[in-house]
């Protein structure tokens, strides 16, 4: 569970416990890549879900992590989120290696933006974005914030566009509401990383919008940040996404710089269909190739 107050400090140490297992006893490095996968499978009941995947994601870097269907995004999300484990490979997290540190004490220290989260009861936002501190679907009994936390939930309501709905509770909310209370909840412990588990999925077109814009506000203000964006569509990543990961049947197609990944032919392979591939204000949209797709097997 998160402790509140700075993350920003720490010297990033661990030290063998009794066990003879190295634990976590402080911050998360401060140096070095923010995430870093190395030759990477993931194996469940004989099948390869992730093939030799590599990635490393350093500070200020916004990364999208595209494919179709059963590509392996979620897997490779989950061993991001220090939720799973790689069947063989390195992955360090904020610069601690899985396999080796207590994984629900590390996945403290990032932030996991899941639209299916839901509070259990109907707490008002700002109390939705306080429980970030606390890592829990409820307010935690008698923990009360500190007035700095409870300032910081604020600021992050407003950054988010929410201020007017500080006060409304879960059930009344939008899904486009609820998206961008769960980023300020996600940004309490101010994490180093931030991953969003296809953040637009169900939002009409407005909401898709300002959530999308919220994300652009965010990066500019914490400039340090790193994020992993899971998505199917391009109409989805924000302008700000530097860096993109193709997952094709579970290996990498292709990796690095924005620009050179979400290309016409790059994202027809990855999704086995002609499609051609705009950009318009750093956005990006996909239309199927009118003429390819005939020529198309
Ligand atoms: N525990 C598991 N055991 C066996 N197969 C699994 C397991 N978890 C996922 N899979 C399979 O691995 C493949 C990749 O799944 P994953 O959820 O990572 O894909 P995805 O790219 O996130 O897909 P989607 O876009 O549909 O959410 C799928 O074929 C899925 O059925």
């Amino acid at each position: 569970m998160n402790g509140g107050g700075s993350r920003e400090s720490g010297d990033g140490g661990a030290v063998t416990g009794g066990s003879g297992r190295p634990v976590v006893v402080s911050h998360p490095s401060e140096a070095g890549p923010v995430l870093r996968v190395h030759e990477v499978d993931v194996v469940r009941d004989g099948d390869h879900l992730l093939r030799s995947i590599s990635l490393t994601v350093r500070r200020g870097e916004h990364w999208a992590l595209l494919g179709a269907n059963g590509a392996g995004k979620t897997t490779l999300l989950n061993l991001l989120g220090a939720v799973a484990h790689p069947t063989r490979g390195v992955v360090e997290v904020l610069g601690r290696r899985l396999g080796r540190v207590d994984m629900r004490e590390l996945r403290s220290y990032l932030g996991h933006v899941d639209p299916r989260h839901s509070p259990d009861s109907p707490l008002r936002v700002e109390e939705v974005v306080l429980t970030g501190l606390t890592n829990t679907i409820a307010l935690v009994p008698r923990w009360t914030p500190t007035a700095e936390e409870s300032e910081r939930a604020r600021h992050l309501i407003e950054m988010l566009g929410m201020g007017a709905r500080s006060d409304a509770r879960w059930p009344t909310l939008s899904q486009g509401e609820r998206g961008r209370a769960l980023i300020a909840r996600a940004l309490m412990p101010q994490p180093r990383l931030l991953l969003f588990d296809e953040p637009a999925t169900g939002l009409d077109l407005a909401a898709r919008e300002q959530l999308l814009s919220s994300v652009d506000v965010l990066r500019s203000e914490h400039p340090s940040l790193a994020t992993v964006l899971v998505t199917h569509h391009l109409e989805e990543l924000p302008a700000s996404t530097t860096h993109a990961m193709l997952l094709r049947r579970g290996r990498c197609l292709a990796s690095g710089h924005v620009a050179d990944v979400l290309t016409t032919d790059r994202i027809s392979a990855c999704f086995d269909h002609p499609v051609r591939i705009t950009q318009d204000d750093g956005r990006w949209s996909a239309r199927a190739d009118r003429v390819m797709a005939l020529d198309a097997p």
